[in-house]
């Protein structure tokens, strides 16, 4: 694939991973670059577990990453590794009764900022990144969802950690609030190494310079968005009924259909999106798990 970051702040080589009988990883490899990768992927795909074993929550069977370098299958790559992270977890477990400071405080001091006067600056400085100074004494729980993900975005970011995991930030927010979260990922991205997993195509195709699609637990397309967009070339039409032959169609708003397969001759071709490419991506899965990508 082209664009792959030459020095990746990210390696990973035949990651598997098992629970039971369900291969959640299965020989996962991949290099991660400075800038926003995007993860996608049906329900089960395999994302979180991905970003788990990335972030050392949970070691793999098999194969072996490494992170700046670091390799955390031993103790000290490990330590070093969780120095370099910032982690946004798919459910933050905020204690509600902590104020905005407090919780990323809490979490200043896990991360080994011993130093009082300078952890609260840093965390005076993450606040202010995500646009929350004004609320930094209010209680969590008297928090909108959106401002509690950028609690949770302020913790990631302490420390200025140089790999940066997001799972599903964006979800549950309203429009302007997941463009508001659009700005803060991609500043920071600015510098250093986001993964974000998301269901958001939209998401990716404003954010991100590379995506990879999972699919049970494997990587089924790595490249960049508008090398996703170029699997549906050709492959998406316009009809005034819904095209028996399509993989996938809907009437949209303005009554005519949206096609997305393998079109007859002569269709009417529509410019394909990142979202095509990608239920393209996901052909020969169950309806089951596409409606629910
Ligand atoms: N702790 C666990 N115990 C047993 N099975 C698990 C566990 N965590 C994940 N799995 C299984 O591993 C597979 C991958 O799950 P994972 O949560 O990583 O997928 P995902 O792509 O993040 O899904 P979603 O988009 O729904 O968050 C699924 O089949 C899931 O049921």
């Amino acid at each position: 694939m082209s664009d792959l970051p030459s020095v990746p702040t990210v390696s990973a080589a035949g990651l598997t991973l098992r629970y039971g009988g369900t291969a959640a990883l299965d020989d996962v490899s991949m290099r991660l670059g400075e800038g926003v990768t995007g993860l996608l992927g049906p329900n089960g795909a395999g994302k979180t577990t991905l970003l788990r074993v990335l972030a050392t929550a949970v070691p793999p069977d098999k194969g072996a990453f490494t992170v700046l370098g670091n390799d955390p299958a031993t103790t000290a790559g490990r330590q070093e590794v969780r120095r370099a992270l910032g982690y946004l977890p798919q459910a933050p477990g905020f204690h509600p009764d902590f104020t905005a400071f407090d919780f990323v405080d809490y979490v200043a001091i896990l991360k080994e900022l011993t130093d009082r006067a300078a952890r609260h600056r840093e965390v005076r400085r993450v606040l202010d990144a995500v646009a929350l100074s004004d609320v930094r004494g209010k209680r969590i729980k008297k928090l909108s969802g959106g401002m509690r993900q950028r609690v949770a975005l302020a913790a990631a970011l302490i420390g200025d950690p140089g790999f940066l995991v997001l799972d599903e930030p964006t979800v549950g927010l309203d429009p302007e609030q997941r463009m508001r979260f659009r700005e803060l990922i991609a500043r920071a991205g600015e510098g250093r190494t986001v993964l974000l997993s998301t269901h958001q195509t939209e998401d990716v195709a404003m954010l991100c310079h590379r995506v990879i699609v999972m699919v049970r637990g494997r990587v089924r397309f790595e490249g960049t968005p508008a090398e996703l967009a170029a699997r549906a070339d050709g492959r998406v039409w316009s009809s005034t009924e819904r095209d028996p032959g399509a993989w996938a169609g809907w009437r949209t708003g303005t009554g005519s259909f949206r096609n997305v397969g393998e079109p007859p001759e002569g269709a009417d071709l529509l410019e394909p999106t990142l979202e095509d490419g990608y239920l393209l991506t996901l052909d020969g899965e169950s309806p089951e798990e596409v409606a629910a990508a």
